[in-house]
């Protein structure tokens, strides 16, 4: 069906001259089409009506009448000499933060706003204001654009709002999980700790359209999910699947060897002297200590990987989100859903959990209750991040959708921020 846009422009009043002018005609709207009206316009008469002096909104009240009454509206401006030159360049954006034009008294005409939520990719058409940009969302479904406020108008607001909420302490999770050997980790660190300020970063990400060229090295593969979701074991299957296509980064330790255990395949074994100097160099995505002993997964052991050809999976902490979001990594991030408690307790009757105090016991309602609410944690600060979400609901399907969103990642075009592409495998 044809999208009518009813939100066509926004007027002003001189509050000194009374003189009423077109404030801006929004993107794709009627006045837009017809290429007859412009911002920064006089407008004196609507058919006949003189409205200098009037409220604006009682402009709108006559142009809406007639639009009912006559269904045609004839203006008599005074174009602007000077129009504003448009270089229009095409702009596409990541929103990093949600925003409702409903609950924006600021906004000069909330109608003609338009709502998004973190993750949203949208299409910046106009950058001529500096507080109102105006945007269309995409997929593409309406050819009508809407107001959004601009970079330094939305941070500002973020900033009134940081400061006028009660501090968070949990706003920076550390959710760390038995990523090395399967026990839970008291501490976890990573390379890049600024996830944590990311409300106060650019609530706009400038993003491209990507596809990797077939003699590229795979996108990495970075899972993510709260802990016992099922993150590992949907990593290990993958892999087990297909190991001459997929594998994962061989961890770095201080830990001693088992009889069983060769340097580079279970880890590579470090003196702690080492593993510091690492630390300090900044080679780990992330590391963390567990009984005395540091594990971490290095930069290099993942580019090893993508180097051979193979795809490389990895389950990473939130926190590491910034350290896999490079040029050379280009990682696309999966998060592992839990799904609806009910479900939870169905599929996870047969199955194990291993905690700080347990290894393998089986699940209990605590567990489930735990994971939502880290689940929940993690949407709240992270969602803006990830290219991907699925449910791990039954085991099986979790596999094939896996299986099918990673080889999408690798084969089919994707919006990737701006700093992660190449520029010369940009999508027309
Ligand atoms: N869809 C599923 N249905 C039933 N059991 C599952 C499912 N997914 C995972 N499990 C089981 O749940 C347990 C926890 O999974 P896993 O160890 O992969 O969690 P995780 O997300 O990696 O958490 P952590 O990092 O804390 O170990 C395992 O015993 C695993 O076999």
């Amino acid at each position: 069906p044809r999208i009518v846009c009813r939100r066509q422009s926004t007027i002003k009043r001189n509050e000194i001259t009374g003189e009423i002018f077109v404030a801006r005609v929004i993107h794709g709207g009627l006045a837009d089409r017809s290429g007859l009206l412009h911002a920064g316009d006089r407008i004196i008469e609507v058919n006949g009506f003189a409205v200098d002096g009037m409220e604006p909104e009682q402009v709108i009240q006559v142009v809406v009448g007639y639009s009912r009454s006559q269904g045609t509206i004839m203006f008599k401006v005074v174009p602007i000499t000077e129009r504003p030159v448009h270089n229009q360049t095409m702009l596409y954006v990541r929103a990093m933060a949600d925003y409702s034009p409903q609950q924006d008294p600021a906004i000069p005409c909330a109608d003609a706003g338009m709502s998004f939520r973190k993750g949203d990719i949208l299409e910046i058409v106009d950058q001529t204001d500096t507080l109102w940009w105006q945007a269309k969302k995409l997929p593409n479904n309406t050819s009508c654009a809407g107001l959004i406020p601009s970079t330094n108008l939305l941070k500002r607001k973020q900033r009134e709002f940081w400061w006028s909420q009660p501090y968070l302490p949990q706003a920076c999770i550390q959710t760390c999980k038995r990523r090395f050997h399967s026990t839970t980790q008291p501490s976890c660190h990573t390379r890049s700790p600024s996830s944590c300020y990311s409300a106060l970063n650019s609530p706009y990400e400038e993003v491209v359209r990507y596809q990797r060229h077939p003699q590229d090295t795979h996108r990495l593969i970075a899972l993510l999910g709260p802990s016992g979701v099922g993150v590992n074991e949907l990593r290990r299957r993958l892999i087990e699947m297909n190991p001459n296509v997929f594998q994962g980064a061989v961890p770095h330790t201080t830990r001693l060897p088992r009889g069983y255990e060769e340097s580079g395949r279970e880890y590579f074994y470090t003196s702690r002297e080492i593993f510091d100097n690492m630390v300090y160099n900044n080679r780990f995505l992330e590391y963390g200590e567990y009984k005395g002993n540091l594990y971490g997964t290095t930069i290099e052991s993942v580019k090893a990987v993508l180097n051979s050809g193979k795809i490389c999976v990895v389950d990473i902490e939130p926190n590491a989100i910034q350290a896999v979001r490079t040029h050379e990594l280009k990682a696309y991030i999966i998060y592992v859903k839990p799904p609806p408690l009910q479900r939870l307790r169905e599929t996870r009757q047969d199955s194990f959990i291993t905690t700080n105090y347990y290894v393998n016991r089986p699940f209990k309602s605590e567990d489930f209750q735990e994971m939502e609410e880290a689940a929940r944690k993690i949407e709240s600060q992270f969602w803006q991040f990830f290219d991907h979400v699925m449910v791990n609901d039954e085991l099986q399907d979790s596999c094939v959708q896996l299986l099918t969103a990673v080889k999408k990642a690798q084969d089919e075009p994707q919006w990737v921020p701006a700093t992660l592409a190449n520029s010369n495998n940009l999508c027309a």
